[in-house]
């Protein structure tokens, strides 16, 4: 395989356990160059576990690849080239700004302070500011315009709008997306708000109970699931096109389908691509909801 074929990021049967008990059930995913990823997950699923798996703070059985590395044996090196927020509160608050630019141009080759600098441009955050005495919202925009700062391949967000408001979390992604992700640059996003960053993903992954249960490019979603709202009383002939989600709402029926042709479900009501959320919603319910049954 050349360079350029390569993908971004490998996984191949990745497990971890933690006190014996296994976490990540044998992981297989691919990330190519260029993609905005949303992983998404209930919580404990093991999101920051399969982030950290990749950024190679945590070893792992399989096998992994990072910019054709292995991320937990070459995590030093493969650093100048991934960029990462784990969550807004985990800057140094006893610094100011300027001194925080400071100690990343140290630590960080490839960070650029006029950068850093150019982004804040616009904010209310002044260079001799101290952490602590900005708002959370702030220290977001902060945060956003340090990683933003470094010329990375790979940006990984945990959860980086966690405690924002819809305001703030709004202007974060909107942000993110018109002054980074122009240049090939691949993004590895976790959050719980799939809404707010469904406009912006090019590939959507759930992970549930550490296995991953959808991986999909979003442009194949509206090729491979419909939502189908019917009012139909008898719905035996639909049961048969095996729904992977049934709801009974209003008096009317929602069902989602996994493969199934748009005319085959049209003559029975309104069909429509679902959104991530309703997705999540029909994937991540227990088994005893699915395949049609409502118990
Ligand atoms: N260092 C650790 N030691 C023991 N168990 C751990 C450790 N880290 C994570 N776990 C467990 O692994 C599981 C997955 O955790 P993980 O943090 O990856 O989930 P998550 O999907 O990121 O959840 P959340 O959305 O709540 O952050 C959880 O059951 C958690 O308790």
């Amino acid at each position: 395989m050349n360079e350029i074929a390569k993908p971004l990021i490998e996984a191949r049967n990745l497990r971890k356990s933690f006190n014996k008990k296994e976490i990540l059930h044998g992981l297989n995913f691919t990330i190519p160059k260029g993609r905005i990823v949303g992983l998404v997950g209930h919580n404990g699923a093991g999101k920051t576990t399969t982030l950290n798996a990749i950024l190679g703070l945590t070893d792992c059985e399989g096998d992994i690849s990072v910019l054709g590395k292995n991320p937990y044996q070459h995590r030093a090196e493969l650093m100048n080239d991934i960029a990462f927020i784990s969550d807004v509160a985990s800057l140094p608050r006893f610094l100011k700004v300027r001194e925080l630019f400071d100690l990343i141009e140290d630590i960080h080759p490839n960070f650029s302070r006029e950068k850093a600098n150019g982004f804040l441009e616009g904010t209310d955050i002044r260079a001799n500011a101290k952490i602590k005495a900005l708002s959370k919202g702030m220290v977001a925009q902060l945060h956003l315009a340090v990683v933003m700062a470094i010329d990375a391949s790979l940006l990984v967000l945990d959860e980086p709008t966690l405690g924002l408001d819809i305001t703030y979390r709004k202007r974060f992604y909107k942000r993110l997306l018109e002054d980074y992700m122009h240049e090939e640059r691949t993004l590895l996003i976790t959050t719980h708000q799939v809404d707010e960053i469904e406009f912006m993903l090019s590939d959507i992954m759930f992970i549930k109970d550490g296995q991953i249960v959808l991986d999909c490019p979003m442009e194949d979603m509206s090729e491979r699931y419909r939502q189908l709202v019917t009012d139909e009383k008898d719905v035996e002939a639909l049961n048969a096109l095996k729904p992977i989600y049934v709801e009974q709402k209003f008096g009317q029926t929602i069902m989602v389908f996994d493969g199934v042709a748009a005319d085959q479900l049209a003559p029975y009501g309104k069909v429509s691509t679902p959104t991530i959320s309703d997705l999540f919603v029909a994937l991540m319910q227990r088994e005893d909801t699915r395949h049609g049954e409502i118990i």
